[in-house]
C-alpha cells in the first residue's frame, strides 16, 4: 500500500506537545479532510505542491528516512495534511518498531484508524471556532475512545478567548487526557523572519489567561518551538 509523501526531514527537534524537544526525524503526508484558516501547512492540501507528492512504500519511506537522518535518530513523528486518512501508514509504523525506534503522529481526530493503537505518542488536535472548522465530537468520542489513554494527548490551538472556551471544553469533556493548550501562529510566511518576540508576546498573554482560571489547573501551555527558532519555514 503506498503513502502520498510531501516531506521527509530531519533530524530537528519535535517542537510542540507532549514530546517537545525530542529530537526526531518527520515525514509529512499529503491531503487532509480538514481546511483551517490559519493551517501553517495548506501546502498539503491546498494544491500548491501536487507536483511534489510522491507515493511511497513504507520500505522507501524507512530507506529515505536512513538517507536523510543516517544514524542520528531514532524517533520519527509522522504528520500532515492527515495522516488518520492513509490506511498504509500501519506498515510504516510497524517497520519503525521493527528497527527499535519510537513513533509520533499528529491528527485532529477525525479519522480513526487500528494502527493509531500502536502509535508510541498520539496528539489530537481537535479545531476551534478561529479555524473555521467544526470539530464532529461525537467521532471524536469514538475515535478517543479506541486509543490507550496513556499513549495520547490533546492539544488545541488558541488564537482567542473563544478558542480559549473550546480548549476548556475539550479539556473538562477528557478530564484525564494530558492536556496542552498551544499558542496559535499568525505568521505563515515561509521565510526565517522575525516574529519571535511577538509570538512570545501572544505567548505570555495565553499563560496570563489560564494562571486565572482555577479550572485550568492540570494543564501543559506551550509555544511552538521551531516556529519561535525558525518561523514557518518548511523542512524543519
Ligand atoms: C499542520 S497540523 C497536521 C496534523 C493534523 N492535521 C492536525 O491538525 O492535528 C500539525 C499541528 O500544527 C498545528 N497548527 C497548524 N497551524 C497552526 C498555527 N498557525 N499555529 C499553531 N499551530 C498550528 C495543528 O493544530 C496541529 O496540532
Ligand atoms: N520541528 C517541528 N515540530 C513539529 N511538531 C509538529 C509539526 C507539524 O507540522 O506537525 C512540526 C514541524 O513541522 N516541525
Ligand atoms: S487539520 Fe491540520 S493539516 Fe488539516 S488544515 Fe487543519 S491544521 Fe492543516
Ligand atoms: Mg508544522
Amino acid at each position: 500500500m503506498k503513502i502520498p509523501v510531501l516531506e521527509v526531514f530531519g533530524p530537528t527537534i519535535q517542537g510542540e506537545g507532549a514530546v517537545i524537544g525530542r529530537k526526531t526525524m518527520f515525514v509529512r503526508t499529503a491531503g487532509c479532510d480538514f481546511r483551517c484558516s490559519w493551517c501553517d501547512s495548506k501546502f498539503t492540501w491546498d494544491g500548491t505542491a501536487k507536483d511534489d507528492i510522491r507515493m511511497m512504500t513504507a520500505e522507501d519511506i524507512f530507506s529515505e528516512l536512513q538517507a536523510v537522518g543516517g544514524n542520528r535518530f531514532n524517533h520519527v513523528t509522522i504528520s500532515g495534511g492527515n495522516p488518520a486518512l492513509i490506511k498504509g501508514i500501519g506498515s510504516l509504523v510497524s517497520l519503525i518498531h521493527e528497527h527499535g525506534f519510537e513513533v509520533a503522529l499528529e491528527t485532529q481526530g477525525s479519522k480513526f484508524q487500528n494502527w493509531m493503537t500502536d502509535i508510541d505518542q498520539l496528539t489530537i488536535s481537535p479545531k476551534p471556532p478561529s479555524s473555521q472548522m467544526i470539530q464532529d465530537l461525537t467521532i471524536l468520542d469514538e475515535v478517543i475512545q479506541q486509543l490507550p489513554q496513556e499513549n495520547i494527548s490533546l492539544k488545541v490551538v488558541t488564537f482567542d478567548e473563544t478558542d480559549y472556551q473550546f480548549a476548556k471544553m475539550i479539556h473538562q469533556r477528557y478530564p484525564d487526557i494530558k492536556f496542552y493548550l498551544q499558542v496559535g501562529n499568525p505568521y505563515l510566511d515561509d521565510t526565517v523572519s522575525h516574529h519571535t518576540e511577538k509570538l512570545l508576546n501572544h505567548y505570555e498573554r495565553l499563560i496570563d489567561r489560564v494562571m486565572t482560571d482555577d479550572t485550568m489547573n492540570q494543564v501543559f501551555v506551550t509555544p511552538q518551538l521551531h516556529t519561535l527558532l525558525w518561523s514557518n519555514k518548511k523542512g524543519v
